[in-house]
């Protein structure tokens, strides 16, 4: 199995995405969020690039979630805190979200075969699933405007060493920005949240009140969902 990571959206190449599997990455925190909204029952989730799409796609009914520079945006009804989204307020609700990166990333993905959201909480059931499709995958890691983002890396890594682990070494062919990403995994994955804490985006979101976040979405292997893009919202895949 072929699986190329990219290091963040500006990178990415939508036309290359044809026919394949693509898992877009963003553990700060958009796919970490989409990931408990479904876990927490809502029936989808709308990712959306821009404010004003956003708004004139809800309707009755849904709820708005999303940020920009890491804030609620006015009106809406929710950041991009994964911990916002709780089963009380999210079951059997539609939510559309948009944030600053991860949304845009999925919607740079649309042409593949299949969009999922992958995350370090969701990365074990991400490899599962790219492996049940049988298509040639590329792990899109979000970054931070057009930069690369290190959690982001790291989660490649995790997919990659999860797929090795469960195809057997030599059918995980990977680039050489994903051996990279491999190595650092497995370097860190004893103290993977210091890591996090240490690298840019972890360091912002603990300054802006975020550390619980970081400490949820630093949790390996702790979500069985694995969103999938279909009909533009996301839903669990296998569902
Ligand atoms: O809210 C977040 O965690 C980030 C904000 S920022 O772009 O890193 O400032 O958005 P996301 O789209 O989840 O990366
Ligand atoms: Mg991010």
């Amino acid at each position: 199995m072929h699986i190329e990571v990219i290091a963040n959206i500006g990178e990415a190449r939508s036309d290359e995405f044809l026919h394949k599997t693509v898992i877009v990455v963003d553990v700060l925190r958009a796919t970490s969020t989409i990931i408990t909204a479904l876990m927490n029952g809502s029936k989808g989730v709308v990712p959306v690039d821009t404010v004003i799409k956003a708004k004139e796609l809800a309707r009755e009914g849904d709820l708005l979630g999303g940020e920009r520079y890491c804030k609620k945006i006015p009106g809406f009804d929710f950041g991009n805190s994964p911990l916002e989204y709780t089963r009380e307020v999210v079951q059997g609700k539609r939510i559309i979200l948009t944030t600053t990166n991860g949304t845009r990333g999925i919607q740079k993905a649309i042409k593949a075969d299949r969009v999922l959201a992958g995350a370090i909480i969701n990365g074990k059931a991400s490899a599962a699933a790219a492996i049940d499709l049988k298509r040639d995958t590329v792990i899109v890691c979000a970054g931070t405007q057009d930069v690369f983002s290190l959690e982001d890396g790291l989660c490649a890594g995790l997919i990659l060493n999860e797929i090795a682990i469960l195809l057997g070494e030599q059918h995980m062919i990977t680039n050489d920005f994903g051996l990279a990403m491999r190595g650092c995994y497995l370097e860190a994955k004893d103290h993977l949240l210091e890591t996090i804490l240490s690298c840019s985006n972890g360091k912002k979101m603990k300054k802006s009140g975020f550390l619980a976040d970081v400490e949820l979405c630093a949790k390996t292997n702790s979500a069985e969902c694995v969103p999938v893009l279909e009909n533009d919202q996301m839903v669990p895949f296998g569902r």
